[in-house]
């Protein structure tokens, strides 16, 4: 069983929003490694960086990824950061994989005054341009397909992605 697409990306890409429009739109099931996380820490993410540490969190998602890879046969999610990790990019490797491409200042705006994040608690515009920076090179090796989000709804971005997947 496989994921019939996988959706990667930076914090507010919006990889949780358009994640779920696709799965509708395919009359699937959405799944986000987030919340996979969340369920087996039995605590907000947020709560899992202040407890135990970025670490911590970063291997409990790479077991939601290969889990989800392994189980789930509708749309993923995978959070912003997965894809840092090269075992998680070796997992990825073969299968549809979109990268919602998004510029620092729509991002900004998305994020907004969320306060779910924990990377972007503080200075979140600095650390975005950061995360931003860091990863686009990840993103690009990690995608098989690039959908540009700039300027556009949600449902737009949703309707590009579909027409993708076989
Ligand atoms: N294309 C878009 N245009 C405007 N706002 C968006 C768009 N995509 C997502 N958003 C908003 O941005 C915020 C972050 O989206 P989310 O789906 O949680 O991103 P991610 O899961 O990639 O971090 C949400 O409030 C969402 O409603
Ligand atoms: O970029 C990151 O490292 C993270 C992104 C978050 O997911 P979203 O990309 O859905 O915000 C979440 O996994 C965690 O806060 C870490
Ligand atoms: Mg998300």
């Amino acid at each position: 069983m496989a994921p019939r697409v996988v959706i990667v990306g930076p914090p507010g890409a919006g990889k949780t929003t358009v994640g779920t429009l696709v799965a509708q739109r395919l009359g699937t099931e959405f799944r986000d490694t987030d919340v996979d996380i969340e369920r087996t820490a039995g605590k907000p993410i947020t709560d899992i960086f202040v407890e135990d540490g970025e670490p911590a969190f970063r291997a409990l998602e790479r077991d939601a990824v290969a889990q989800a890879l392994n189980e789930h046969d509708g749309v993923l999610a995978v959070g912003g950061g997965a894809v840092v990790a090269a075992e998680n990019r070796a997992l990825l490797a073969g299968h549809l994989v979109v990268f919602l491409d998004v510029g620092l200042a729509d991002a900004v705006a998305r994020v907004g005054l969320n306060r779910d994040r924990p990377l972007l608690l503080e200075s979140p515009r600095a650390q975005l341009k950061r995360l931003l920076d860091e990863r686009r090179p990840v993103y690009l090796e990690a995608a098989t397909v690039t959908v540009d989000t700039g300027g556009r709804s949600p449902e737009e971005i949703a309707d590009e992605v579909v027409k993708h997947v076989a």
